[in-house]
């Protein structure tokens, strides 16, 4: 292995034991901060889960690649502040050739049909979901979990991704179910906020 390289252990699929439930954070994650650990324990926390897969994306296909540091440094800057042993860092995506969520989701399901999967994100990406390749169809795959972020709350309200499964909301009160629910089924999370982004750090860099 050259120095840049990513490691092969990230490039497969973790390990899950079958009848668990897993909740999987996509992330640019450049640079990972505690804003992102402060969703990962969140989801453990209220959605009752066995694993996190924190999975450092090769590239969102909506955002430039033009400040975007190494897949292997965002992985080992994810190890680093990833406390909880329950949160498996990955890269597995970058082995499927694509970042588009809707086909990795539908691997993951091809390859684990004994698993209970939530896919994770905070409340701004609930706005523009529906730019996202088969919206629908990740809506339609596994439930999501939309946790609060200072700036995105009222989203859960005026998104188009809202409004179109509306129907299929349920309260947070239950968010522990939610993995157990067939989809589309989504919860909106309220709880600590962090006002950290990897936009800020960079400029602070
Ligand atoms: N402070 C935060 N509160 C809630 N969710 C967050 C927060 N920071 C990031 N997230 C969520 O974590 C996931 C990964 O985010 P990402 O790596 O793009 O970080 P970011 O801080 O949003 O980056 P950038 O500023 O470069 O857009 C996304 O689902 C994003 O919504
Ligand atoms: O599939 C898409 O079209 C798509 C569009 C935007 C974002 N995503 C995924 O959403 C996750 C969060 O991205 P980001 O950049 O907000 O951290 C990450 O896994 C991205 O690959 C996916």
């Amino acid at each position: 292995m050259h120095p840049g390289d990513v490691d092969p252990f990230y490039l497969k699929m973790p390990h899950v034991e079958s009848g668990m439930t897993v909740g999987l954070f996509g992330g640019s994650f450049n640079p990972p901060h505690d804003g992102h650990v402060l969703v990962a324990d969140i989801a453990l926390r209220r959605l009752g889960l066995d694993q996190l897969w924190w999975m450092v994306t090769p590239g969102n296909p909506l955002k430039s690649r033009n400040h975007l540091a190494p897949l292997a440094e965002r992985i080992a800057l994810s190890e680093a502040i990833a406390g909880d042993p329950r949160i498996k860092v990955t890269a597995f995506e970058q082995s499927l050739g694509q970042s588009y969520t809707a086909r990795t989701l539908e691997k993951i399901r091809k390859r684990n049909r004994d698993i209970r999967f939530v896919w994770i994100m905070g409340a701004d990406n609930l706005q523009n979901f529906h730019q996202w390749q088969d919206w629908q169809k990740i809506a339609g795959t596994f439930p999501i979990a939309v946790i609060d972020r200072p700036g995105a709350t009222l989203s859960y309200l005026s998104s188009k991704m809202a409004k179109t499964f509306d129907y299929a909301r349920i309260d947070e009160d239950r968010a522990a179910a939610l993995a157990f629910r067939k989809a589309p089924a989504w919860t909106f999370i309220h709880g600590p906020r962090s006002p950290l982004s990897s936009t800020a750090l960079r400029a602070k860099s």
